[in-house]
């Protein structure tokens, strides 16, 4: 038996332990050689359709999904659980087939590509998964080294790739330990390596960071957006977590139901979402009312005595604006006070909501002047309540 029927028998027995159906494991096998420079990694998709055949009848898991991915872009897939996104993600490498449309990369309708095509199409393809689906009885650069093995590369070269990739993911030290002596975010830095292995130009990220701790969740974003920068990758990465997609994406998908809910830029999709499930994936991150402020605010000022009004400024990253608490406090002739509230920065634009608390016995000019033009102060600006 050669080398690359040996390696493909192991393959397959692994892929019990770790559930791997036979496309994936045609995904990690497939072979890599020759190293060549990316020159591409945009994907295009037109009318695509999915219908899996179920017990319960047919389930429409993809229904006229229709945009394009620039090459050398991060784009990040996002929705509810059973939207579509894995059905989406595997059409790129054709780990799933489309009942309708097509999915075209780099120009080519891979639809119409046959066997020999495929597997080359997948050398240009690299995945990394939520479970990272090592190899437990390899060690990391064993597991690094099998897409190159299966594909001939010579051994010396195999050393020098893998030591190379093992130095991008800062795992330089770990060559001979085994899987199970890895965190989760060394495992996932493994599975990135071997998923590089074959100097891809687009990267699929299947809920990379989903088993993560928050802290491992940034180090590993960190290490796509770099790869993403300095090798020109494709990133294209589905997640249930918004915040996953406000730290790295350029671009988001949002699926709801098999369709596109919205799809654009990541601050523009953050600062002015439209549809209900964007709105719903957007709430965690939202500086909603704390509970002892929302006790304590009444819908109409008291009849008597001192109390504070409650603004809330909404920023949505249009044109530059953002919070300026000297032009704010000229704005309403007022001092004003910040009780809650906070800015994030997305693609250099300021997004946030904060909620102020100034003198209710001054008086408030017109705030909807104060929301466009010059004298703008922010996007959106209401009063929420008066606090005694
Ligand atoms: N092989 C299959 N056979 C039948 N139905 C399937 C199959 N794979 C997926 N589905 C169904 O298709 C729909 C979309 O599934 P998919 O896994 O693409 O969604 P998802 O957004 O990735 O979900 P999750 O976030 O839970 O992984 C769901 O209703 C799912 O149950």
């Amino acid at each position: 038996m050669s080398s690359s029927a040996v390696l493909r028998r192991s393959l397959a027995q692994v892929s019990e332990v770790f559930s791997l159906s036979d496309a994936e494991q045609e995904s990690l096998a497939t072979p890599s050689v020759p190293l060549t420079q990316k020159s591409g990694g945009s994907v295009s998709f037109q009318s695509v359709a999915k219908v899996y055949a179920s017990s319960s009848g047919a389930v429409h898991a993809l229904d006229g999904i229709s945009l394009d991915i620039p090459a050398g872009s991060i784009f990040g897939i996002i929705g509810r659980s059973g939207a579509g996104k894995s059905s989406l993600l595997r059409t790129i490498n054709r780990l799933e087939k489309p009942t309708g449309g097509r999915v075209v990369v780099d120009g080519v309708d891979i639809g119409t590509l046959g066997e020999a095509d495929l597997v080359a199409l997948r050398r240009r393809i690299g995945m990394i998964f939520q479970h990272f689906n090592l190899l437990s009885a390899k060690t990391v650069f064993d597991n690094v080294a099998l897409p190159l093995k299966v594909a001939g590369v010579r051994p010396a070269e195999i050393k020098q790739r893998v030591t190379e990739l093992l130095a991008l993911v800062g795992l330089q030290d770990k060559h001979h330990v085994h899987p199970r002596r890895l965190s989760g975010g060394q495992k996932q830095r493994v599975g990135i390596a071997r998923a590089l292995a074959t100097r891809p130009e687009i990267l699929l990220c299947d809920e990379a960071t989903s088993a993560l701790d928050p802290e491992t969740t940034q180090s590993i974003l960190q290490l796509l957006r770099d790869i993403n920068r300095r090798l020109g990758i494709t990133v294209i990465l589905i997640t249930h977590e918004m915040s996953v997609i406000r730290e790295i994406a350029d671009q988001v998908l949002v699926l709801e139901q098999g369709r596109i809910a919205e799809l654009g830029e990541v601050w523009k999709v953050f600062g002015s979402p439209q549809h209900d499930a964007t709105k719903a994936l957007l709430a965690p991150l939202q500086h909603g009312l704390p509970d002892d402020l929302q006790q304590r605010l009444q819908s109409q000022p008291p009849a008597s005595g001192h109390y504070d009004v409650v603004l809330q400024l909404d920023y949505n990253g249009e044109d530059g604006l953002e919070p300026d608490f000297a032009r704010i406090a000229q704005a309403l002739n007022a001092q004003t006070r910040l009780v809650h509230g906070g800015v994030d920065r997305i693609q250099g634009h300021a997004h946030g909501r904060l909620l102020l608390a100034l003198d209710g016995a001054i008086a408030l000019p017109a705030l909807s002047n104060l929301t466009q033009g010059p004298q703008a102060i922010a996007h959106r600006i209401g009063v929420l309540g008066y606090v005694v």
